[in-house]
């Protein structure tokens, strides 16, 4: 097969590195890490075409950007922060399910009379007027801190570029408010800051997110196809359970209604002869009703199990990705 392998790009280090190693474990995916843990490359075990490289979430989302990158994950905080336009340079495949975090705007507990933006809008106005100076907010989001405050029609303020502890800069007199992300808002209130009710700029969890730049080839392509089946057919596995059926003697049960009604399906089709086991998938939440309506409808059997992959043809993750090339 020709062309470069997939280029797949993981956290290093942080709440997302361990985060990602089991989310790609869990689907069969084993990150393998080159000796001595400080070279900063890997592989996928039995996937000759993936190079995995360990980056810093900022760093991931600018490969992906660039092409250097096929396969990421990171923050969509920081993709919606570094990329003006990310639809045109990434496609966001799907979200995680972890590194939850929100991007707020947050002002000094003190402030009392301040709760929203247009407060915010009288707070810059005022200042602007009475000390002829702008509002400073600490941020290290500068494109979603623009943005929002445009939107909010805020022009009198400006930004203090912060890279870190930038709850503290407010009580260190280097900014009024800030632009931050937060998980469970500890870090805030340890510095005496509250969020605005419509604050929220963003709410952000890790996405497996793919680019539209980098050299998809023949390799890449299938290597992709591979690991995004591993990845759906474990998330199908997770979300629904099996269910087998041992079809009533006389006449049989009205399979596609029932399916229909339970959001269940047939993997392997419809059963041969009028009675006989069929076996149905339906999402967890469904399984009471599916089982109990086939038990009503005459089934002699019905069981209910986990499953651990469930495989299919069908690829729609590859698919989006691969018709957007
Ligand atoms: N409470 C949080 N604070 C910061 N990032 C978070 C938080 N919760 C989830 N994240 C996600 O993780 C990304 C970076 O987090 P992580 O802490 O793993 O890396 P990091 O090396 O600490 O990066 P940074 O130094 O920018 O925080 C964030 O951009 C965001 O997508
Ligand atoms: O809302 P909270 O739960 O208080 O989390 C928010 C804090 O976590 C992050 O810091 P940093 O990335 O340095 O923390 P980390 O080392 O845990 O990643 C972020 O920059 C905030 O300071
Ligand atoms: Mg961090």
């Amino acid at each position: 097969m020709t062309g470069q392998p997939l280029v797949l790009a993981v956290p290093s280090k942080g709440r997302l590195q361990e985060n990602a190693s089991a989310f790609f474990s869990r689907a069969g995916l084993k990150l393998v890490q080159k000796a001595g843990g400080r070279e900063y490359r890997g592989t996928l075990a039995g996937l000759p075409g993936v190079e995995v490289r360990y980056l810093s979430a900022s760093e991931i989302a600018g490969q992906l950007a660039s092409g250097a990158a096929h396969l990421g994950v990171t923050g969509e905080d920081l993709i919606r922060e570094m990329l003006p336009d990310p639809g045109s340079s990434v496609e966001l495949l799907t979200p995680l399910g972890f590194g939850h975090a929100s991007v707020v705007v947050a002002v000094p507990q003190a402030w009392i009379d301040v709760r929203a933006m247009s407060d915010l809008d009288e707070v810059a106005s005022e200042m602007r007027l009475r000390q002829g100076r702008r509002m400073r907010i600490a941020t290290k989001y500068v494109n979603l801190t623009r943005r929002f405050f445009a939107e909010a029609g805020i022009a009198d303020y400006r930004i203090v570029e912060s890279l870190g502890a930038t709850e503290g800069a407010p009580a260190a007199g280097s900014a009024e408010i800030i632009v931050d992300i937060t998980t469970t808002g500890t870090t805030l209130a340890a510095n005496a800051l509250k969020i605005l009710d419509d604050g929220v700029m963003l709410r952000s969890e890790a996405n497996l997110v793919a680019s539209l730049k980098a050299d998809w080839s023949e390799t890449a392509r299938a290597a992709l196809r591979t690991v995004l089946g591993r990845i759906a057919a474990e998330e199908r596995a997770r979300t629904t359970r099996e269910v087998r059926a041992a079809l009533p003697e006389s006449g049989s049960i009205d399979l596609a209604t029932l399916a229909g009604l339970h959001e269940a399906e047939l993997p392997y089709g419809a059963p041969r002869g009028a009675d006989g086991e069929i076996v149905m998938r339906c999402p967890v939440d469904a399984v009471f009703d599916l089982s109990d309506a086939l038990v009503q409808a005459g089934a002699r059997a019905v069981t209910v199990r986990r499953i651990d992959y469930a495989f299919a043809a069908e690829n729609p993750l590859a698919e989006r990705l691969l018709a957007r090339l």
